[in-house]
């Protein structure tokens, strides 16, 4: 919010006033405004206490040779550089100048060649600004310039004459709904430099209408609106931004008495017609002003009409008057005593206006916002599936037991491994519906529902990969692992097995494995049985999330503990009973090899993974639960000789 700037400025006396003798009544003094009745007694009119009225600004213009004497430059630099700062932001801006005729809006709004007012000097500066920030920034602009005139409640375009509906009755003042009102038909110039801008001004003020009154040679018989919409267009991060500013600044027409200017016939006519819209332009600044009482909102606040449809002014005027815009009001007053009533009026006018509030808002281009406003959905939306693309964390809760999983990148594998197909199963079940709710195609794929001890262990198996939504791949790493595992086997292996090809796999699950003198009991390990070894082989981890940089080799799976057996040394295998979840144990009693000086247990890690703890000192037992019996039996199978009952 932002309340409407009020400015006050007293002009010189001029010769009418001059020749009556006239006493000067207005005082200035830094912001506040005296203005004192004028007394029959000649010499005696300070000793009426006067009014003081303070405002944003009051400027003193009566004498040039004064030191606190206000300039047409020093109202520029004071008001006009805020309109200018204003557009630049992407706000509307407006400043009217109100006053009895002959009082100094022309002179203020417009001025002379020599002299310039404030709307030549905000097109100059407008322009200057404009010249410096294409030099520095990637903006671009648009200037577009209209000029009109309400005279006796018609609008006419000053920038084209012709342009006036065929009745004669002036241009249709209209309201769109987004762009609030407007003048159907009327010119909009396309300015593209500071000169061009300076020929339209010429031009549409030698259309203004314009009489001599008896307070003022050349007056202004209408109020004139010069609008300037400026739209600047960029691109921020990519998007595209545009911004319109509307800059109304108006030269209202002069209100006068009949009797002070001694008008009459078509010009009594005028002064209807003009008062009508000043009449209504002050309704309209005392219902604003009710609306905010020290910037606080009264209760009466839905009451309260504000009539801007009851003249062409303050309709035109309605997004500056109490909307969407920073408004500044410039009073214009005689010094003379002969105008004390006229210029007391004009100051109170000027102090009810302050209690005006607007809201300027940024103005931006609709479209553009849509398409950025778009433009960032999109780069959301993409961002969401890149996010959905990569497995953050996933929790899964198994019998009050919990497995949490995390990965960083796109690149991550989540392989999930444990001593039973079944588990591992329901784990990728679970994992699957987590991040791929109701999509039923994983349960029907070989790797969630074949035997996946058989698919490992065929070297030929083809298993197509699964690519289900959000960019979730299932695939198996079967010949990966067992390739790695070959390599690993042989290496340890007797010198008499010289080549990999003669390494035939019967056998490779998951089990868990007893190690009774370890901290890690129930660890798990895969179980590889070859026609001539047995081995057990402990990964690091089973969850290795790729590294974040994609240059970098995903990690593979390290091998820890490994040990190997020649077949030869099993004495002999113990079936327990399954137990309770289905588990069944087997107990491989090793021929003890300590001290034997051979290379077949292998481990890199320290510890083997099973000791004959309560067996004969001479074998080694290697406690081994499967999960599920069928894979029990298959190693059972390939040991059938040395089943003992
Ligand atoms: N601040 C000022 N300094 C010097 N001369 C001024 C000043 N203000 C006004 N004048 C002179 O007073 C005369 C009347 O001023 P102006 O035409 O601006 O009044 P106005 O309020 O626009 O009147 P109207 O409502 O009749 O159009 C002009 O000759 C103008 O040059």
């Amino acid at each position: 919010m932002a309340s409407v700037r009020v400015a006050v400025r007293v002009r010189p006396l001029n010769t009418r006033e001059k020749q009556l003798s006239s006493k000067v009544i207005i005082h200035m003094m830094g912001n506040t405004t005296s203005i004192h009745k004028p007394s029959p007694v000649r010499g005696d009119e300070l000793k009426d206490g006067g009014k003081t009225f303070s405002y944003d600004f009051s400027y003193d213009s009566t004498d040039r040779g004064s030191p606190t004497f206000a300039s047409q430059e020093r109202i520029f630099h004071d008001l006009g550089s805020d309109v200018l700062k204003a557009a630049f932001d992407g706000l509307n801006a407006c400043v009217f100048a109100y006053g009895q005729t002959g009082s100094g809006k022309s002179h203020t709004m417009m001025g002379h060649t020599d002299d310039k007012g404030l709307i030549p000097r905000i097109c100059e500066g407008l322009f200057c600004e404009i010249s410096h920030r294409s030099r520095n920034d990637a903006v671009s602009f648009c200037t577009e310039v209209s000029y009109l005139e309400i005279y006796n409640e018609r609008v006419q375009d000053l920038l084209n004459k012709g342009t006036a509906s065929t009745d004669g009755g002036g241009l249709r003042v209209r309201e769109h709904p987004r762009d609030g009102t407007y003048v159907e038909n009327l010119s909009k110039h396309s300015v593209h430099k500071h000169s061009d801008m300076e020929d339209l001004i010429i031009l549409g003020n030698a259309n203004r209408t314009t009489a001599s009154t008896g307070m003022n040679s050349s007056s202004s018989r209408s109020h004139a609106i010069f609008t300037i919409r400026f739209t600047q267009a960029w691109f921020d991060a990519e998007l595209p931004h545009e911004t319109l500013s509307k800059i109304h600044l108006v030269d209202l027409a002069g209100s006068e008495r009949a009797d002070a200017t001694r008008t009459t016939g078509g010009r009594l006519k005028e002064g209807a017609n003009i008062n009508k819209s000043l009449v209504t332009l002050g309704s309209v600044i005392s219902a604003l002003a009710d609306l905010s009482v020290g910037g606080q909102l009264t209760k009466k606040k839905k009451q309260i009409f504000i009539p801007y449809r009851d003249s062409v002014l303050t309709w035109l005027l309605k997004d500056s008057l109490g909307g969407n815009s920073i408004t500044t009001m410039i009073a214009t007053i005689s010094p003379a005593d002969v105008n004390y009533n006229e210029t007391l009026s004009t100051l109170r006018y000027a102090s009810r206006a302050k209690n005006i509030m607007n809201s300027p808002t940024v103005n931006e281009d609709g479209s553009v916002k849509v398409i950025r406003e778009l433009q960032a959905e999109v780069t959301r939306l993409r961002r969401l599936l890149e996010e959905a693309n990569q497995l953050k964390e996933v929790q899964i809760s198994l019998g009050g037991h919990s497995l949490r999983l995390m990965g960083t990148t796109e690149e991550s594998i989540l392989g999930v491994y444990t001593y039973s197909q079944e588990l591992t199963k329901e784990l990728c079940w679970a994992i699957l519906g987590i991040m791929c709710p109701g999509d039923n195609r994983a349960t029907e794929h070989p790797l969630l529902h074949g035997d996946l001890m058989k698919m490992s262990l065929e070297w030929q198996t083809c298993i197509p990969d699964l690519l289900l939504d959000a960019g979730l791949r299932v695939c198996c790493q079967f010949q990966k692992s067992l390739a790695d595992l070959v390599y690993l086997l042989h290496s340890n292996m007797d010198q008499e097995i010289v080549t990999l090809g003669e390494v035939q796999l019967l056998l490779y699950t998951s089990v868990g494995v007893c190690v009774s003198s370890s901290t890690r009991s129930e660890a798990q390990a895969q179980l590889l049985l070859t026609e001539t070894h047995l081995g057990l082989v402990q990964e690091d981890a089973v969850f290795h999330p790729a590294p974040r940089s994609v240059t970098i080799e995903p990690r593979r799976p390290q091998f820890h503990d490994f040990t190997l057996r020649r077949r030869s040394d099993v004495r002999c295998l113990l079936v327990h009973d399954e137990d309770r979840r289905g588990a069944v144990r087997l107990d491989v009693i090793l021929a003890n090899v300590r001290g034997r000086g051979h290379p077949e247990s292998v481990t890199k890690g320290a510890t083997p993974p099973a000791h004959a703890s309560n067996s004969s000192p001479h074998a080694e037992v290697w406690k081994l639960t499967f999960s599920c019996s069928s894979e029990a039996a298959c190693l059972i199978n390939h040991f059938k000789c040395l089943i003992k009952d």
